[in-house]
């Protein structure tokens, strides 16, 4: 038998499977294929694949709900440092990911049952090649520009980090209309401007430092929450917004919960420290094999107490939206 865990952060939900454990890995199509059928049997957003690393702790790989694969996931790496975290007695200690080894660190419990990782989010990049879109949308870097092809006033900013975000700043009336939905899913359907999609991100100012956030996911679809998205909403913000501070702490509120947020800046360019609940809510085993042929059949799935402590925790949280 082999194990899954259900995890989330910000309610941001994947499984999560350790393929060090299995007797033969995953292949990427089989990866694939039991991404979807999680997606669709158990509504999560994706599947957090863990291997091993020459360089890390652990390596991993993130496959969206579509089995398309992602270049990172910052909610998703929260849970796959507990696991590491948990598995081999290290607080601090690094991840290796698509593009670039990460650090991650332990953090006090948010709350009583309520564990928390920092993550490292990085690299990032304003070339339009690196998110990619194309010349039909902009020919430079994308910083609090109005872009009409796309909405006639909202400023907009696009950022890899490494995975691409379209980010805006928006009104309350805004953030509850159909927009966000109806740019999602422009930008990742076959689109002129953004070849492999993009998550969008809207914000919305609550006080100095404090946001929030809400995300259409490229692969996935409306998100509870999106960590890159969040990080890169607050370097966005933090370079056109003069209520949003560099090298300060921000609160990221979001439909799932909130998370703290850090841009740094130095010589060899951004990155970003997000931090926030790194929970498991279920332990999941299945036969292997089923695994490998990804039926999602025979399942026995046992909940963890942590659900019922991260509902808690979020119940205390001065939320507006
Ligand atoms: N939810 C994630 C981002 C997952 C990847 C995204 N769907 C993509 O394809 O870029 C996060 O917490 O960052």
């Amino acid at each position: 038998m082999s194990d899954l865990y259900r995890v989330h952060g910000s309610e941001n939900q994947f499984y999560l499977l350790d393929q060090t454990q299995l007797q033969a890995a995953l292949t990427p199509e089989e990866q694939q294929q039991l991404a979807i059928e999680l997606a669709q049997r158990e509504h999560v957003d994706g599947l957090l694949v863990v291997d091993e690393s020459d360089s890390a702790l652990g390596k991993m790989t993130v496959v969206n709900a579509d089995g398309s694969l992602a270049k990172m996931c910052g909610n998703g790496l929260r849970t796959v440092a507990r696991y590491l975290s948990e598995q081999q007695h290290q607080r601090d200690f690094a991840v290796t990911t698509a593009l670039k080894d990460l650090s991650v660190a332990q953090q006090p419990d948010l709350a009583p049952g309520v564990p928390a990782f920092a993550v490292e989010i990085a690299p990032v990049s304003f070339d339009p090649t690196a998110l990619p879109f194309t010349p039909a949308l902009s020919e430079t870097p994308i910083i609090d520009q109005v872009l009409p092809a796309l909405h006639p006033s909202l400023h907009f900013t696009a950022v890899a980090v490494p995975n691409p975000h379209l980010i805006a700043q928006v009104t309350r009336e805004q953030m509850a209309s159909p927009l966000l939905q109806t740019l999602g899913e422009q930008l990742n359907t076959s689109n002129p401007y953004f070849p492999e999609g993009v998550n969008v991100s809207f914000a919305v100012q609550l006080a100095p430092n404090e946001l929030f956030v809400r995300t259409y996911e490229r692969g996935v679809g409306f998100t509870n929450a999106c960590g890159t998205g969040m990080a890169a909403t607050t370097l966005a913000l933090s370079q056109t917004k003069a209520d949003v501070a560099m090298n300060q702490l921000v609160s990221v509120y979001n439909p799932g919960g909130m998370v703290k947020t850090w841009v740094h800046h130095d010589d060899t360019g951004f990155w970003i420290d997000l931090i926030g609940n790194a929970t498991v809510m279920a332990h999941a085993t299945i036969d292997e094999d089923a695994l490998h042929r990804g039926q999602w059949r025979d399942v026995t799935i046992e909940a963890t107490p942590e659900q019922a402590a991260y509902e808690q925790f979020v119940a205390t949280l001065p939320r507006e939206f």
